[in-house]
């Protein structure tokens, strides 16, 4: 029997709690504040963070956007972020990639205060996710929500064998340094990986980030295992599909995510809930 991991349900039982945390902290004098950085027109980027914003005002927390032309200099968008860096109305930043090519996405990532790094992308953060620091550091949504995931329906991971077919800053890394501190054994795949179904078929958890639609197939996929679709692409009618053949796969599993109502909505509960650990985080550093 196969799971269908019900990232749309989790995220409204998240969601709740994070209202609930909302209110607490509101009812203390301190209301969670998250700001988005959005340059340029990309259709999904302008879809994207309005959803999030609307999220963050249905939980209760201040939401700012901070919208530019696709033209804006590097500099504005710098100084945009050290201004809510010093903003104490403001927990959590995070610029919505991907960029206009002549902006850096590194040296952007690099001016956000890492206690604001809500999206977990500046390299002190991920230094920490990567050394598994035993204190509190935001790491990226996605993977952070795929383990809430796991963890939520009780997949063990200790001494399982896991695949991230992937290597982005966003998902990929991320992803592989979380289930190698929960004791996976864990095999990182890139564009370059030579028979990439002889890899992943040694899989009992498969984590797949490739912006690749339908590239998993069956021949890709261990009996039993449990798969994870981070993939949002649109097939010709304009339907949102991932990056695995979900219609062929999903009886072959154990557990699987859909596309759309997987890792998706878990990735915005994750973002309001980091948002609210940021918050909490720094309370306890500033006294
Ligand atoms: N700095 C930054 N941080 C991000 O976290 C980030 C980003 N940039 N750039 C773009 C990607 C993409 N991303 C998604 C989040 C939620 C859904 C989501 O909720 N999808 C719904 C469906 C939405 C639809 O129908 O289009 C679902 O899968 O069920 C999708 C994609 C976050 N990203």
């Amino acid at each position: 029997m196969t799971t269908i991991l019900d990232g749309k349900k989790l995220a409204k039982i998240i969601n709740e709690e994070t209202k609930n945390d909302v209110s607490q902290l509101t009812a203390a004098g301190i209301k969670p504040g998250i700001a988005v950085i959005l340059v340029g027109d990309d259709e999904a980027s302008q879809i994207y963070t309005r959803n999030k914003q609307r999220k963050a005002e249905r939980l209760g927390m201040t939401s700012i956007l901070k919208q530019f032309p696709a033209s804006t200099e590097q500099q504005v968008i710098i100084d945009t972020v050290q201004s809510l860096n010093r903003d104490n109305t403001i927990n959590a930043i995070l610029v919505q990639s991907p960029l206009p090519a002549h902006i850096s996405q590194s040296t952007v990532t690099e001016a956000i205060a890492p206690e604001k790094d809500v999206d977990g992308f500046h390299p002190i953060n991920l230094g920490k996710l990567y050394a598994n620091e035993p204190t509190h550091y935001p790491v990226a949504c996605t993977p952070k929500g795929i383990m809430t995931m796991l963890d939520h329906y009780h997949i063990p991971i200790a001494g399982q064998r896991a695949v991230v077919v992937g290597r982005s800053i966003l998902v990929g890394k991320p992803m592989a340094a979380l289930l190698q501190n929960a004791d996976a054994t864990v095999t990182i795949t890139n564009r370059q990986t030579q028979n990439l179904q002889s890899i992943t078929k040694q899989a009992d958890i498969l984590v797949v980030a490739t912006g690749t639609a339908h590239l998993i197939t069956p021949e890709y996929v261990k009996p039993n295992s449990v798969i994870i679709d981070v993939g949002i692409e649109h097939d010709a009618n304009g339907k949102l599909i991932g990056d695995v053949d979900f219609d062929r796969v999903a009886d072959l599993t154990s557990a699987i995510t859909p596309v759309p109502g997987g890792v998706g909505p878990m990735t915005i509960a994750t973002l309001m809930q980091q948002t609210v650990e940021l918050t909490k985080w720094s309370l306890e550093n500033n006294g």
